[in-house]
């Protein structure tokens, strides 16, 4: 089984769980009874220039613990001064060592529109991350079908919220596309085995039509990466570990963006 297969497995066990102390009834009137959230993640990447979303993360299948120390709310904050579009928060609790909680205490902490990050694998988790306080999920291709992809987009739009769709191949950017992806994260991590390679945006960009976003995910670490993103077009760029493990992160952005 690969790592994939498992975290979604397991995210399937948790949903499970959580429908068992909530039902999913209870839980959908509650996300539906708070305010829309007015695709406001989408929106702060379409503002002009490349949009950063910068991402907390405490460990990862790949990375193991990349830092012991996680004050994630000044974590939070500390992108958001720096001047982060958007915030990725993990909740994945086995692998990467995320939590519901992280999310809730940092989208109430911040201003900046926060993105759930998760292996979102069933309509639960989505009503889930607009309790929380997020203003958009994920939506990984290579563990859900078209389908689930253009169901799940409707259940984001009841809400306001964003689905950032993932993909890492041809096979998958046309599914996000023919899906009704308004967002594409094209991901520089095969999920599978782990390698990285940027280049991976750079070979799909041209199949993804205009007026989609397109962010660049994982693997990002110099401001060479990020000015060559610029450079075709991407309107976003997802960036975990370079900044978790940059003691300044403030600093550690602005010489990422090119402006140090
Ligand atoms: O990072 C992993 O090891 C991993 C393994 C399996 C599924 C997902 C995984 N990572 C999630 C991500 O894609 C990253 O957190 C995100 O894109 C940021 O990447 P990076 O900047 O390389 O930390």
């Amino acid at each position: 089984m690969t790592i994939l297969e498992q975290l979604a497995d397991y995210a399937r066990e948790r949903t499970e769980q959580g429908k068992r102390k909530r039902s999913l009834e209870e839980l959908k009137k509650q996300a539906l009874s708070l305010p829309d959230k007015k695709f406001e993640f989408e929106n702060a990447i379409k503002r002009p220039g490349l949009s950063f979303i910068c991402e907390c993360k405490k460990a990862s299948p790949s990375r193991g613990i990349i830092v012991h120390d996680f004050p994630y709310v000044q974590i939070a904050k500390e992108y958001e001064a720096a001047g982060a579009e958007c915030i990725s928060v993990l909740t994945e609790p086995k692998w990467f060592l995320g939590s519901n909680e992280y999310l809730k205490r940092i989208a109430g902490a911040v201003s900046v529109p926060c993105l759930r990050k998760d292996f979102t694998v069933d309509e639960y988790m989505i009503y889930e991350a607009r309790v929380l306080g997020a203003s958009a999920v994920l939506l990984i291709c290579s563990i859900l079908s078209e389908r689930q992809i253009n169901e799940y987009i409707s259940i984001c739009d009841e809400m306001g919220l964003s689905a950032l769709v993932e993909a890492h191949d041809e096979r998958e950017v046309t599914m996000a596309v023919q899906a009704g992806a308004r967002l594409i994260g094209i991901n520089n991590r095969n999920l599978k085995d782990f390698t990285v390679d940027t280049h991976n945006s750079f070979r799909f960009r041209e199949m993804i039509p205009g007026d989609i976003l397109f962010v660049s995910e994982s693997g990002i670490s110099t401001g060479h990466d990020v000015k060559k993103l610029r450079e075709i077009g991407a309107d976003a760029v997802l960036i975990g570990e370079t900044l978790m493990r940059a003691e300044h992160k403030g600093a550690k952005l602005a010489g990422l963006r090119g402006v140090i």
